[in-house]
């Protein structure tokens, strides 16, 4: 049977560039980063080497490179250590009801400390609106952290010019592009931000391993307390195969996003297209436009996410649904239900992500699959029964 792994956004293979710079580091250059000896000292070079090379691909400065244990540790840094060094300016908090938990968690973790947090609404693809966001300025906002591109819907942000009014007011800016680097073009300049995190295990690199851009000048507090490391805001014995594997995967990353961006963009919309003419009762979550050029997802109404996702394994291609039993909560994507849906289209929903590995024929394989997968669980689904019978459904 055909595998299909449509599953990028969740993690994505290791390629072997990566795997090859890694493996030196493990057997040849093992020695500690802090280490003053002819053993620790490749490393530390091998290290710096790498936050050159993620420096350079978002347009920063080695110095402004923070390595962390993953994308939401950034995250974690930046927002929590980012509002608890500003306290004494104001108490006040931006973010948005889309991002990952990552993100907001950690506000939630800032509001059990007195801080105030306004959570931005979205519009029915996904996108916060720059009229909203200044209206919830205040003279006490300290902070504002607001996603590049959404990893369940792939809407991306007009982040630029939250940016720009929030360097005009000096306000901190964080934004979490661990969705967005080797998709679209990722530059802290041009983007105004203060902080900015991603992850490497979305880019081909390994797991387990995450960058903090920290803008020269800008304050956060530790939230880790130990040795020196990555100037105490992450103390322990750095990761150097990881460090390495991440640079190796950022660079290779940036240099092909044009041409990769531009074909997984084509494949994308075949798929949604694809879909939503075989299939009646489907809907596109996220936008047409401005959507991020991996992303597909799209509900099949009166279906239950759990049951799509058991089939779509059978019949051998991997993906992901906003349903509540597979997020672990009780409640369907938190996303999704911000952008309006009812529970039993947010229940309905699948979200594809391309990458690599993906070609043509996985496209059309899945295209094909999806309508006998669908008319199968309709026909054993008491909802759609309601529906084709024009019911009220609850
Ligand atoms: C938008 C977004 N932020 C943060 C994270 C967390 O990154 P990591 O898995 O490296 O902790 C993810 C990964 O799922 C993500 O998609
Ligand atoms: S599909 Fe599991 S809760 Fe709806």
């Amino acid at each position: 049977m055909r595998k299909v792994y449509l599953d990028h956004a969740a993690t994505t293979p290791v390629r072997q560039e990566v795997l090859d710079a890694m493996m030196h580091v493990f057997k040849e250059v093992y020695g500690n980063p802090s280490s003053i000896h002819q053993f620790g000292r490749p490393a530390r070079k091998l290290m710096e080497e790498a936050r050159e090379k993620v420096a350079k691909a978002i347009n920063a400065d080695p110095k402004e490179i923070v390595f962390t244990g993953s994308g939401t540790e950034a995250d974690n840094i930046a927002i929590v250590g980012g509002a608890r060094a500003n306290k004494k300016k104001g108490n006040h908090l931006i973010t948005t009801v889309v991002e990952h938990h990552a993100v907001l968690d950690a506000f939630k973790a800032l509001e059990k400390e007195g801080f105030e947090v306004t959570y931005l609404p979205v519009d029915a693809e996904g996108r916060i609106s720059v009229e909203d966001f200044k209206n919830a300025l205040r003279d006490d906002t300290v902070l504002v952290s607001i996603m590049h591109g959404n990893n369940e819907v792939g809407t991306i942000m007009p982040i630029e010019e939250i940016g720009a009014t929030c360097r005009e007011r000096k306000i901190l800016f964080h934004t979490d592009a661990v969705q967005t680097v080797g998709k679209i073009p990722v530059d802290v300049k041009a983007i105004n931000c203060d902080f900015l995190a991603l992850s490497g295990h979305k880019i081909y690199g390994p797991k387990g391993i995450g960058v903090l851009y920290m803008r020269r000048g800008v304050r956060t507090q530790p939230l880790y307390f130990g040795g020196g490391q990555e100037r105490k805001l992450r103390p322990g014995t750095e990761n150097v195969a990881n460090i390495v594997g991440l640079s190796v995967a950022i660079e290779l990353a940036v240099a092909e996003m044009a041409e990769e961006s531009a074909r997984l963009s084509v494949l994308r919309d075949k798929l949604i297209d694809g879909i939503l003419n075989n299939i009646e009762e489907t809907r596109l979550n996220g936008p047409r436009e401005g959507r991020l050029p991996h992303n597909v997802n799209v509900s099949i109404e009166y279906i239950e996410g759990e049951a799509l996702l058991l089939s779509c394994d059978m019949k051998g291609f991997a993906a992901s649904s906003g349903s509540a039993c597979t997020s672990g909560s009780l409640d369907p994507s938190h996303v999704l239900m911000a952008m309006g849906l009812t529970h039993t289209t947010a229940h309905g929903s699948l979200r594809l992500s391309l990458g690599k590995s993906t070609s043509e024929e996985d496209i059309d394989y899945v295209i094909e699959q999806l309508k006998p997968i669908a008319d199968r669980l309709r026909a054993m689904s008491p909802v759609w029964e309601k529906f084709q019978k024009g019911l009220p459904i609850t």
